[in-house]
């Protein structure tokens, strides 16, 4: 089996694809739609993207693109906890005076704190991905510059940590996603905190008690939801859809009729899957 990840190796998405699938062919991708592209155009049968981030929220582009593309599904979640750090080429020195600071956007705002109070002038530039910024700093020998990224991407490519552990939040933890168009969940023996339904809803029209009228759909089935997430349809300003995942196993009428019932009153209803989520070790 192919399974697509957000790469270069050594990024936290591939460090959750390899426990998630010790032995199958990983192949990293450049970027998140390059991720989702892979499985819509059969290239792969699974990718791994990040989701979102304790301390930065939601990573806003696999969100995105689960919406605008109907066929792709949830097939698993997987947690893992992040540890950032702050690396260099090993031909600079200690106190070098780094000119500037490579990451991916996520990983720069998780630190921003430690950055912003230690490395005030210093420019920060958004990468593709952790990984892909160690990789750029370990081509590039005699440039004052540095990434964050994780121990793993200091180790393969070859770079010194002055500064560990700077995410702002001892507690950080990220979110990836299994995406596939098939119809089926995931499941490995490793740890999971238990199942949840992941749907995408657009509201029919702007009405008063809109929101409401929805949420009331799953209050009275007991329905426990764990997320409620707004993000804008791209349509015009104010416009948005919202994804919501609903806590435990998805097999009674009573949940399985909350569908029917919310396109009833109107509202546009993607199922992304009943699935498993897995608590990954770093
Ligand atoms: O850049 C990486 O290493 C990724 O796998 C992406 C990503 C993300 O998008 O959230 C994954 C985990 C961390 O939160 C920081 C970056």
């Amino acid at each position: 089996m192919k399974i697509a990840f957000l790469g270069p190796e050594a990024s936290f998405t591939q460090l959750t694809a390899t426990q998630l699938f010790p032995n199958e062919e990983l192949i990293p991708k450049a970027n998140i739609l390059d991720c989702f592209l892979a499985v819509q155009n059969n290239e792969v049968d699974k990718a791994v993207v990040p989701l979102e981030n304790s301390i930065e929220g939601t990573v806003s582009m696999t969100l995105d693109y689960l919406y605008q593309t109907p066929e792709i599904r949830v097939e698993a979640e997987a947690v893992m906890p992040i540890a950032h750090h702050l690396m260099i080429h090993p031909n600079q020195e200690n106190d070098t005076e780094i000119e500037k600071i490579y990451s991916h956007p996520q990983a720069l705002a998780q630190s921003f704190h430690f950055l912003n109070h230690n490395y005030p002038e210093v420019t920060k530039q958004d990468f593709t991905s952790t990984a892909a910024a160690a990789k750029r700093v370990s081509e590039n020998p005699d440039r004052k510059i540095a990434a964050v990224a994780n121990k793993f991407a200091a180790e393969l490519y070859g770079l010194k940590i002055i500064n560990d552990n700077i995410h702002d939040v001892e507690e950080n933890h990220t979110r990836f996603i299994v995406i596939s168009k098939s119809d089926e969940s995931f499941d490995s023996d490793l740890n999971s905190s238990g199942k949840k339904t992941g749907l995408l809803i657009t509201l029919p029209e702007d009405h008063a008690g809109g929101l409401h009228q929805v949420l009331s759909v799953f209050a009275w089935r007991n329905m426990n939801l764990s997320k409620i997430e707004s993000r804008t349809l791209k349509t015009k300003l104010g416009n948005y859809f919202f994804f919501v995942t609903v806590v435990g196993d998805w097999n009674n009428v009573l949940y399985i009729n909350s569908i029917d019932e919310l396109r009833a009153i109107g509202a546009d209803v993607k199922f992304l899957g009943n699935y498993k989520e897995f608590l990954l070790e770093s």
